[in-house]
Parts: structure tokens; C-alpha cells; sequence
């Protein structure tokens, strides 16, 4: 799914208009619909609804809105604000189609007291939707004040009022408790800073021109499970295990070993055909003992990783999990970038090892996968000011280092060396738990064992493993959610991939 720059939906409603064609009206109140659509759903006509209204298209939304419920017996109250902003046509015409209706209409001029919309059960923003080119000022930022002290819930129509679609926010800005949005989800909604403003979200479809869509040039996509589906390499008849490949793990130290055992239990799960653990020694009968599909690369050293004969053998590697960052696991790592050329999974202490030991980024090999969390992404980078900005950050080490980079979090982003972006929408927070990064690294690092390219693998590998937590939430909830579950949910998040 393609997300696009607010100009861009606005070339895309003027060539759905032109060549559907439709309306410009209809085209409104087919957005309407699909947002009544999907309020009666969730809250039924026991509930007074309040209508901020502003005097541009998103305003004429409003008002069809408040027609439309209207009509289904809710008891509605329309508020309209006229600061600067000259009456769209729509806008018009809803406002005319509102004329023989018991519709409450009021009018703000001036900055009102907060009190003005106390008293309905929920209430809708529909002020500035995606026309907004700079921070709301005077009687619209009290507007906005006053709807954000309401009690009441709070569902912005398209866009929360005085949020950006692609630029950082800077003004004042609603702060609605769910967003449905028009046809795609704005780039904003997938930053962290934004979700006190979006709430939860929903993308209502209102029959935009698909062709257009596909055309309009961009770097920014979220993830849909039909794309991930084609890229799922299907298993044929005369496949042996080393048609999946020999996957290495360099993961654990003393006291770490759990670490080590959560990405080999994933790389195997994932369907590597064959799985090598490098463990210090303290390692060796824990691992042993819980991964008995795994073979062992014993360290010389009791506690932590310091040298590796070779690696050559290997499809792929996967480092980092519970590593420790001692000098001699620097050098090895040093050592290992310096030897290996295939591609490697780098997570966890690696990264961290690659922050604080500059010189080794320029020995990371081509088409490797980097799966930081922001805090060991401000580690290599630097801080950043807005989401864009890290965003920027990311697509710049993504290029210099040629490789993928996956920053985890709520739709974690995977950035390629092209600069294109995918936004993955599985998972949730109860995967906010130590050991879920480790699952990851031994899927990834199993996918690319597998012969998967390498950003096919970061799409394939992280939305699996969103997949995962989501089911394990949907049967253990998310509060009691453990690293281990996803493993465990693994097999039937592939089965619906397949
Ligand atoms: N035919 C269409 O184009 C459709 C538009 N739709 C709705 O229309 C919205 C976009 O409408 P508009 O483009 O009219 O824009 P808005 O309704 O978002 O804003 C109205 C106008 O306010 C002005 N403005 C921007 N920032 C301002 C600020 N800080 N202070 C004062 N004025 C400011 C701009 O001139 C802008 O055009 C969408 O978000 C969606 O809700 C939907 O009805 C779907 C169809
Ligand atoms: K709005």
C-alpha cells in the first residue's frame, strides 16, 4: 500500500473526479458514508454526537456527516468555525443540504470558552483535514484547545486537525482517540510522535483511482499481507536440507545464553535447513540440552565469543544476540565483517559494538540486515530532532552501508539501499519484552541462510514476526506475552503466509 504526500491526494481527487468520472460532491459523500459507515459500527444512536466543523472540504465532510447520522436518528450538533478560511463549494453545498434538517448548527467566530463543546457523547474534528499548510493560529488553535480539553471521545475525520501528512508538526493539534482516514494512512500516522495526536486508526476505502495510485511516484509503503505472501518461497518435492542452507548464529555469553537459544530455536523455526550455534563454552550443554536441532561452534573461550575459525561454510550469519561487547569480541567481530561476504544479520551487541568502534561500518559487507531499536539506532547515528528526521537518518545509513535497516518499534520501518521505505503493520506492545529482537535476529538470519534476497527476507522476517506476536496476544494477552511464545506462534504464522 502506497502512502502519499498530501499534494499527491490532492492530484488524486481531482483525477478520480475527472476521469470516473464523479462529482466532486458525490466524491464527498461517498467519504462521508464510509465514515458513517464505520461510526455506526461502533457507536449506536444512544450516543449524542458533536460536529466541529471547519468552512474548507474537510468541514463539508462534517457537515455531510452530520447529515448522514442524522438520518440514522442520532441526535447531532453541528459547530462551525469561521476564522480565514473561505467556504469551499462543498462546503456550500452541505451547509445548503442541511437547511431542512433539526440539526443544531452553531456558530464560533472568536475564540469561545472550552466549555463550548461539553455535553455530547463523542466528538468529531472535522476543521482542517489534509489541506493544512501551517500551524492553526487564533480562533482555530483555541478551537483545537478547547476540543482536546472535551471528556468526551475524540475521532478526527481524514487527519487530526493541525497535524502535518508529511511534514513535522509543530503547531497546536488535536488529539483525537481514533482517526478514519480517507483511501491511505498518512505518512505521520506511522511515527511514534503522532500517536497521542492519531490515536488508533482506520483507513476507510472511498474509491479512489487505484491506476493513479500505482502511478503517482514514492518511497513510502506499509506492508500488506498479499505482498508479503508472494514472497514466501514455496517448498517443491525434491528439496533436501541443503536447499535452505546453512545458517550461523554468534550469540550468547555468560549469563546471556537465553539469548542465544530464542534465535536458534527462530532460525530453525523459520526453516533454515541447517543450523550452526558459536557459543562460549559455558554455553555448550544449554544449548545442547534446549536447541538439539542445532549444531555447536565452540568458542575457546569459557564466557564470551572471541574468535571464529571460519565462516565460510555458512549462507548467512546472525550476530549479536546477548554478545557482550568485551575487547576480544570487537576484534572477532572485526575479523568476521573483515572475512565473511555473504549476507549477516547484525543486532544487538554488534550494533552496539559498531557504534562505539566507528571505523568497522565501512566493513560491514554489502546486502547485510542491521535490526536496531531507536536507542541503538541514536547510537550509531546521533539523535534526531523529528520522526522525519530519523527517518532521514535511516535511509542514509541504509544507502552508505548498501544494506538493509530495520528500526523496530510500532510499525517498524525497512529502509533499503534505494531509499524506499516499508512500514510493517503486525505486532503490538505486549512484544515489548526482552528476547523478542533475538527471535527476530534468528528469523532474519534463517530467511537469508534460505536464499532470500536481502530486503525480501527483512519484509518476509519482520512482518512474520509481528504476525507472531499477534497471535500470541490474541491467546495469551498481551501482559503475559514472552519472547518464547512467538516461537511458538511461529509455524502458524507461516501457515497463513502460505
Ligand atoms: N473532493 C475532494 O477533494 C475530497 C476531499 N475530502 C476532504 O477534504 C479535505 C481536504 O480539504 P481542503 O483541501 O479543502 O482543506 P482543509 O479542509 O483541510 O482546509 C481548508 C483550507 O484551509 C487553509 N489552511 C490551511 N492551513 C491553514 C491554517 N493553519 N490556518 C488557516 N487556514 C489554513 C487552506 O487554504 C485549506 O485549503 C480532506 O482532508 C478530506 O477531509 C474528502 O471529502 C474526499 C474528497
Ligand atoms: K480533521
Amino acid at each position: 500500500m502506497k502512502i502519499i504526500t498530501a499534494q499527491q491526494t490532492k492530484a488524486l481527487d481531482a483525477h478520480t473526479i475527472a476521469h470516473e468520472p464523479i462529482a466532486s460532491i458525490d466524491l464527498m459523500e461517498r467519504a462521508c458514508r464510509a465514515f458513517v459507515t464505520w461510526f455506526t459500527q461502533r457507536f449506536d444512536n444512544s450516543h449524542t454526537v458533536g460536529i466541529v466543523c471547519g468552512t474548507g472540504n474537510n468541514g463539508g465532510d462534517g457537515l455531510g456527516i452530520a447529515r448522514l447520522l442524522q438520518g440514522w436518528n442520532y441526535a447531532v450538533t453541528v459547530w462551525i468555525v469561521r476564522g480565514s478560511v473561505a467556504e469551499s463549494n462543498d462546503f456550500k453545498t452541505n451547509l445548503e443540504r442541511l437547511k431542512n434538517t433539526r440539526i443544531k448548527i452553531l456558530e464560533i467566530t472568536e475564540a469561545p470558552e472550552c466549555s463550548v463543546f461539553a455535553g455530547s457523547d463523542v466528538l468529531l474534528d472535522a476543521v482542517f483535514g489534509s489541506g493544512l499548510s501551517r500551524p492553526p493560529e487564533g480562533v482555530y488553535e483555541r478551537v483545537i484547545t478547547c476540543i482536546n480539553a472535551t471528556a468526551t471521545r475524540r475521532i478526527a475525520v481524514d487527519i487530526p486537525s493541525g497535524l502535518m501528512a508529511d511534514q513535522p508538526t509543530t503547531g497546536a493539534c488535536v488529539e483525537a482517540h481514533a482517526t478514519v482516514t480517507f483511501q491511505l494512512p498518512k505518512l505521520s500516522f506511522l511515527f511514534p510522535s503522532s500517536h497521542r495526536f492519531v490515536g488508533d486508526w482506520a483507513v476507510v476505502d472511498i474509491g479512489l483511482n487505484k491506476n493513479f495510485i500505482r502511478e503517482l511516484p514514492g518511497d513510502h509503503f506499509l506492508l500488506q499481507q498479499k505482498d508479503v505472501r508472494k514472497q514466501v518461497k514455496k517448498r517443491s518435492t525434491f528439496d533436501h536440507k541443503g536447499t535452505y542452507g546453512h545458517a550461523l548464529l554468534v550469540a550468547g555469553a555468560r549469563g546471556k545464553m537465553g539469548a542465544a537459544v530464542l534465535s536458534s530455536r527462530a532460525a530453525l523455526r523459520s526453516g533454515v535447513g541447517l543450523l550452526t550455534v558459536h557459543v562460549p563454552q559455558t554455553g555448550v550443554d544449554i544449548l545442547q540440552t534446549a536447541v538439539p536441532e542445532a549444531m555447536l561452534s565452540i568458542d575457546a573461550h569459557s564466557d564470551f565469543y572471541t574468535a571464529l575459525e571460519t565462516a565460510d561454510r555458512f549462507t548467512a550469519v546472525g550476530i549479536g544476540p546477548g554478545l557482550g561487547k568485551s575487547p576480544e569480541t570487537v576484534k572477532a567481530l572485526k575479523k568476521l565483517l573483515e572475512n565473511f561476504q555473504h549476507p549477516m544479520v547484525l543486532d544487538a551487541d554488534s550494533l552496539n559494538i559498531l557504534a562505539e568502534n566507528r571505523e568497522l561500518l565501512h566493513l560491514v559487507p554489502p546486502g547485510c540486515i542491521l535490526t536496531p531499536h531507536p536507542k541503538e539506532f541514536e547510537r550509531i547515528v546521533g539523535s534526531w530532532q523529528t520522526d522525519f528526521e530519523r527517518l532521514q537518518k535511516q535511509k542514509q545509513l541504509a544507502a552508505q552501508l548498501n544494506g538493509v535497516v530495520v528500526l523496530k518499534g510500532a510499525y517498524s520501518s525497512i529502509v533499503g539501499p534505494d531509499g524506499k521505505v516499508y512500514f510493517n503493520p503486525t505486532g503490538n506492545p505486549g512484544m515489548a519484552t526482552g528476547g523478542s529482537g533475538d527471535v527476530l535476529t534468528g528469523i532474519l538470519t534463517g530467511l537469508l541462510a534460505q536464499g532470500y534476497a536481502t530486503l525480501a527476507a527483512a519484509q518476509v522476517g519482520v512482518y512474520l514476526h509481528g504476525l507472531t506476536g499477534d497471535l500470541a496476544a490474541g491467546e495469551k494477552g498481551m501482559n503475559s506475552l514472552i519472547a518464547s511464545d512467538l516461537i511458538d506462534f511461529l509455524p502458524e504464522a507461516y501457515r497463513r503466509l502460505g
